[in-house]
């Protein structure tokens, strides 16, 4: 299975350095030490600190004074907080925290620190593909083993024990000390996967809504990883199989023809759902929209694709207009950039939400109609969902006014919103809703309810990026150029390369 995500936040002890061992040794010998110490002035007789079952469960992954609070609960010890100035030979729990952390310094001096290189030599190679990463770790030495190790600066942010302490983040269970590293590496916790080995980093992964909570085997077991908040298990980040979300140049992007062997063949491994969008990929882009069609060729060539794998075309244009134009009956449509769907045996979708908002358009269309009529070659298509502004037969000097009275008009009703696409304002409600959406509800639905289908989107525009982006287990396709940067992974040149693409895969 293929992950898609554009940030990695990855815990340092256990993952990136073997401190987690270095960790355990050092709490092991404060609480054997203290508990002796207990036993010798007449308190509860002596029971030793176990690495294998006190370690993960009371202090693993934990704030340092976190730990020492939750394990004396667990021996029914209760000791007054202190302060962090305390001396390690105080009986307190910042004392016994601060002992603890002047035994890890002299292990780590003795015996150095030990990395991951199998993870580090992934990282390395998820970063040069574009993996946006951090580092994040409950422990106030993070800096300092970073260093170490000459690894200060593979990161793009830290968020570690200091930087907590500081900023008042919460401790694992709790997610805040990831989310504060998604916030630094300004992506939100659905497009980052966390990486963690103790069980509440795994917790506080799931509590967060990450995209992906990878737990390392390494201490708490693979059950134990998935059974708190792991979406996978493994022994190193070499078995994880990400896909980059990041933006490139379309001229950058190898092209799908050239590449048809490889991909063939990843399509024989996983059998793919074909996202088709229509103008610009099907069919050419002309003067007036409504002279769009497929050529016969290009109709011939989708409908024996469409017999051997299953088939959506989503575009743009309303959906009645863009099924007569692909004219094929057993494939899905989206139309209305994803606001109406429909397929074979009478399934059809519309956006509920969106439907509320379709008086606006009344109102609003006129409104446009009387406030653009004295520009030459603007041109309106209303669809049920959407409403477009074409501009392309216009002189390229109106282009700023048509935007100009268009964003006013607009700014009186909120729940519309303006789109961009080629020579055209598109205008549509204004809710968290695309061709990206539309490709997960028909996923869904022809991927025999899996999400993670395997699945190939074929588009031109920038509407399409919503769906190269959102786009999970495949790839996506640019055909041209639209002039931004994209989320796909291939491109093709125009249309006639994508008749050649598709004709190929028959
Ligand atoms: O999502 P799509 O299927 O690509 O549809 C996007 C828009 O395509 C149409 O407009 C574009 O193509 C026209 C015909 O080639 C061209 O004249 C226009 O300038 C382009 O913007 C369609 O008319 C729109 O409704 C679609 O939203």
């Amino acid at each position: 299975m293929e992950y898609s995500v554009k940030a990695g936040i990855f815990d340092l002890d256990g993952v990136i350095t073997k401190t987690a061992r270095q960790h355990a040794k050092a709490w092991k010998r404060m609480f054997d030490e203290y508990n002796e110490e207990r036993e010798d002035s007449g308190k509860e007789p002596f029971k030793s600190f176990s690495i294998e079952e006190d370690y993960p469960k009371y202090v693993d992954g934990i704030p340092r004074y976190d730990g020492v609070r939750e394990f004396l609960r667990s021996r029914n010890i209760d000791l007054p907080k202190g302060s962090p100035d305390d001396d390690p030979h105080r009986e307190t729990i910042c004392g016994l925290g601060n002992r603890k952390n002047r035994l890890l310094l002299e292990i780590i001096k003795d015996e150095g620190v030990e990395v991951f290189r199998k993870n580090i030599n992934q990282i390395k190679q998820w970063k040069a593909d574009g993996l946006r990463i951090a580092v994040i770790s409950s422990s106030k030495n993070c800096r300092q083993i970073l260093q170490s190790t000459g690894l200060e600066d593979m990161f793009e942010a830290r968020v570690d024990g200091v930087v907590s302490q500081e900023r008042n983040i919460k401790g694992k269970p709790e997610p805040d000390i990831f989310l504060e590293a998604a916030k630094e590496l300004g992506v939100s916790p659905e497009e980052a996967m966390i990486v963690e080995d103790a069980i509440a980093g795994t917790q506080a992964g799931k509590k967060g809504n990450f995209k992906l909570v990878t737990g390392i085997i390494n201490g708490a077991t693979k059950e134990e990883l998935l059974q708190n908040g792991a979406d996978i298990a493994v022994n190193s980040l070499e078995e994880v199989n990400l896909k980059i979300k990041n933006l490139r140049s379309p001229a950058a992007l190898p092209s799908a023809v050239k590449n048809i062997e490889q991909l063939k063949s990843r399509f024989k491994e996983h059998k793919p759902l074909f996202f088709l969008d229509f103008d610009g990929t099907l069919a050419p882009i002309v003067t007036h929209h409504q002279d769009a069609a497929m050529d016969p060729e290009m109709k011939n060539i989708v409908e024996k694709l469409a017999s051997e794998y299953k088939i959506a075309v989503i575009s743009g244009r309303g959906l009645s207009d863009v099924k007569k134009r692909v004219g094929l009956e057993n494939i899905y449509y989206a139309g209305s950039h994803g606001f109406e769907i429909s397929g074979p045996g009478n399934f059809s979708k519309d956006n509920e939400e969106a439907k509320k908002i379709l008086p606006v358009f009344e109102k609003t269309e006129p409104v446009l109609k009387e406030r653009l009529k004295h520009i030459q070659g603007v041109e309106f298509e209303r669809k049920k969902f959407t409403l477009a502004i074409h501009y392309r037969q216009a002189a390229g000097s109106a282009e700023e006014e048509v935007h100009r009275i268009t964003e006013e008009v607009l700014a009186k009703h909120k729940q519309l919103k303006i789109g961009e696409g080629k020579k055209v304002i598109e205008i549509r409600p204004n809710l968290e809703w695309d061709k990206g959406k539309a490709v997960e509800i028909l996923k869904m639905k022809i991927g025999n309810s899996e999400t993670a289908a395997y699945s190939v989107y074929i588009g031109d525009d920038v509407t399409d990026e919503d769906a190269f982006e959102t786009l999970e287990n495949g790839l996506g396709i640019l055909v041209g150029d639209h002039g931004k940067e994209t989320y796909a992974d291939f491109r093709l040149k125009d249309v006639e390369e994508v008749k050649e693409f598709l004709s190929k895969l028959l």
